[in-house]
């Protein structure tokens, strides 16, 4: 188990390092547009869990979509707090 900050400082690590066998590194490397259907398609998944597979399914796909969504702030250079003052 993992906070939303610790994963993010994790990704952020292997991404300054490139750390070979990351799948976040790899993403990185195909850039935005690679990433952002990532998001989509996990958000689209998040929705579909909760209509129709429930709770655990849906804390699943949602975990997904966070480590998508993190991944998309790295590509777009972006830290923890550029995205926290717009909460
Ligand atoms: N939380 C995640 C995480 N969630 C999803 N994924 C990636 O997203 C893929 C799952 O979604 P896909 O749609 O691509 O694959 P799928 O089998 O169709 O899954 P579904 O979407 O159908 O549920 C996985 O194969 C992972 O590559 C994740 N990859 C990494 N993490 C975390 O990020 C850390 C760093 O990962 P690496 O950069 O790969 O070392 C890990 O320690 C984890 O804690």
């Amino acid at each position: 188990m993992k906070t939303f900050e610790e994963l993010f400082a994790e990704l952020q690590a292997k991404a300054a390092a490139g750390t070979p066998g990351s799948g976040t590194v790899a993403a990185l490397e195909k850039g935005v547009h690679f990433i952002g259907k990532k998001v989509v398609e996990e958000a689209a998944e998040s929705w579909m869990a909760a209509e129709h597979e429930g709770p655990e399914r849906t804390a699943e796909e949602i975990s997904q979509l966070l480590y998508q969504v993190q991944v998309l702030m790295l590509a777009s250079g972006l830290d923890l707090k550029d995205v926290y003052r717009h909460l």
